[in-house]
């Protein structure tokens, strides 16, 4: 059987650290990370509050993330080998896709094949104060946290309630470990329940 599971929620809430541990630690687990399908920087769109607009879907190459989702659909053991993961012999079976990212419940062409959808979220100081420690390829020029990437956010956020989508909420103020452990157990019992 394979599932595809969702960790997504709010720019440093802890996505990326929650997935990369996740993948050591399920059978034949592969990632898409939503952050390598940004745009080249000269077709990020300026908007009319002068920042670059990353936080955007437009931002995005989309259509190709839904691609490389459908070639692991297709053949997730194949996917795997190019993608560097061992498949193991004896769960050949089972596949996990871990898609990772800020915007992955909204755009519609995903939004329906995730088994699970994680929502990481932490407060607004602390995510600013993380923000600020990070060195993204492209710095954060000055006042785009308040200008920009948190008001993206909430707007995103509204909309994908408005719309529905269920989530489950992770807070991402609980310890690293103790995030892992409580989202290993939870996408084991989803396998354990579609088999
Ligand atoms: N559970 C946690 N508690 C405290 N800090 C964390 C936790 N998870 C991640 N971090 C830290 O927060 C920052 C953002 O984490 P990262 O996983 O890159 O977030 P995201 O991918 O959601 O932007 C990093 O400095 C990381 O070490
Ligand atoms: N990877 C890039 O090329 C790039 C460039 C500029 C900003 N960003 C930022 O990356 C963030 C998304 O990644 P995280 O969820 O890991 O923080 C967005 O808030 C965006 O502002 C990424
Ligand atoms: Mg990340």
């Amino acid at each position: 059987m394979k599932i595809i599971v969702g960790i997504g929620g709010m720019t440093n809430g802890g996505k990326t650290t929650l997935t990369n541990s996740l993948q050591k630690a399920l059978p034949n687990c592969c990632i898409i990370h939503q952050d390598d399908f940004f745009k080249p920087q000269n077709q990020i769109a300026i908007g009319e509050d002068g920042f670059k607009q990353w936080d955007v879907l437009e931002s995005l190459d989309m259509e190709a993330m839904v691609s490389t989702v459908q070639a692991w659909i297709r053949d997730p053991q194949k996917f795997a080998r190019a993608h560097g993961v061992s498949v193991q012999p004896d769960t050949t079976d089972t596949h996990v896709l871990l898609l990772e990212g800020f915007l992955l419940y909204s755009y519609k062409p995903l939004v329906d094949l995730y088994s699970r959808r994680y929502f990481l979220t932490v407060p607004y100081e602390e995510c600013k104060r993380r923000r600020s420690n990070r060195s993204y390829m492209v710095p954060d020029p000055p006042g785009l946290f308040d200008g920009h990437v948190w008001p993206m956010y909430q707007k995103y956020k509204q909309e994908m309630e408005e719309d529905g989508v269920e989530v489950v909420h992770l807070d991402g103020m609980k310890s690293r470990d103790e995030l892992f452990h409580q989202v290993l157990e939870d996408i084991r019992n989803t396998l354990l329940n579609s088999s």
